[in-house]
């Protein structure tokens, strides 16, 4: 396990990271986010020891993370950093074989993940004669190429098309499932939502939210759910332990008016309903009372996503409140 504990980095008067705490675990993928200069660069620097941090401790398995632990990390700085006139494939063995890995598994190691990334074709080349997206592959392949224990990735997915995300992404888990820890940042926040088991939000240097997107979607929120149903709005006035927070004809009472501002009878009603379950109410129960007042076209729980919950969070003052989701406002 990787664990931070009350790091602080200072830049002159300007406090970097502050006092941040967090851990990943073995086979956990951490997806770090947070505003630009929110301090996740600082942050990974200081895992990696590339930077000093001026207060609190950086832990690998239980002790403090000495320069042997770090070789067998994998990192992708922020500032990349291959060497522009190195052919690829020898890049990447140079690169394994300063972490130590004897010549012959390098290279092996050096052609899986070229084909892995789609660049075996591109072996003999100089990086410089690559796309910008096909550096960022040789990159990530620079980082993995020594079989790492933990995998530090500053923003991996940019600049990769749709392909590279899918084969990175298909890389990262992998290693994940054979219990590797991968903590990266991103602003990618749907690519973060589908790929992390855990989010740490970062702003101004502070930790502000961490856990499962689920617990982050549940926590301290009411749960909050959409009701389409053919029936007049209403229909769930006095249900105990429940708040209507919507209740509306899908098309707005307006549409069902005739000339004269009369509400033209006939029509069949569709009302959507937004509701909020006090804890312990069922949820079937109040399915059946929907059912009761007509036929039930949806009936869904709806969460905030991880950019509203992001949103949410770097807006606020303080701790994070609740986020309403987007459907709610629909
Ligand atoms: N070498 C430096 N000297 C002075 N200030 C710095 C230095 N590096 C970073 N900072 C400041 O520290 C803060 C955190 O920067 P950092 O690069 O860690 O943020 P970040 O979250 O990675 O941002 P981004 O998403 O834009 O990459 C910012 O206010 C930045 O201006």
């Amino acid at each position: 396990m990787l664990e931070l504990r009350g790091v602080t980095k200072r830049y002159g008067d300007r406090v970097a990271v502050d006092n941040l705490s967090m851990s990943v675990r073995p086979g956990q993928m951490f997806g770090f986010v947070g505003t630009n200069g929110a301090g996740k660069t600082t942050t990974m620097r200081i895992l990696m020891g590339v930077l000093q941090q001026d207060a609190g401790v950086v832990l690998w398995e239980g002790r403090p993370a000495g320069p042997a632990d770090r070789r067998r990390f994998g990192y992708m700085p922020e500032e990349r950093g291959l060497y522009p006139k190195m052919r690829v494939k020898d890049q990447l063995v140079y690169l394994a074989r300063l972490r130590g890995v004897p010549a012959a598994e390098a290279a092996a190691s050096a052609d899986r993940l070229l084909a892995e990334f789609g660049l075996a074709e591109r072996a003999r080349d100089r990086v410089d004669e690559l796309s910008l997206g096909n550096q960022q592959r040789v990159q990530l392949a620079a980082a993995l190429v020594h079989d790492p224990t933990f995998l530090v990735l500053d923003e991996p997915f940019s600049g990769l098309d749709p392909v590279g995300v899918d084969a990175l992404a298909h890389s990262l888990q992998e290693r994940v499932r054979r219990g590797v820890g991968v903590l990266f940042s991103s602003h990618q926040l749907d690519l973060v939502e589908r790929l992390c088991d855990a989010v740490g939000i970062i702003r101004a240097g502070k930790i502000i939210a961490s856990g499962s997107v689920e617990d982050l979607r549940s926590r301290g929120r009411p749960r909050t759910y959409r009701v389409v149903v053919g029936a007049r709005p209403g229909w769930a006035a006095g249900l105990t332990g429940v708040r209507v927070v919507r209740d509306e004809t899908e098309n707005g009472d307006v549409a069902r008016l005739d000339g004269a501002g009369a509400l033209r009878s006939g029509d069949p009603w569709t009302t959507v309903t937004i509701l909020e379950l006090a804890d312990g109410v069922d949820d079937q129960l109040v399915l059946d009372a929907a059912r009761t007042a007509g036929p039930v076209r949806e009936f869904r729980r709806v969460t905030p996503t991880l950019t509203e919950l992001f949103r949410e969070a770097v807006s606020q003052p303080s701790s994070p409140a609740t986020v309403t989701p987007s459907e709610v406002h629909a």
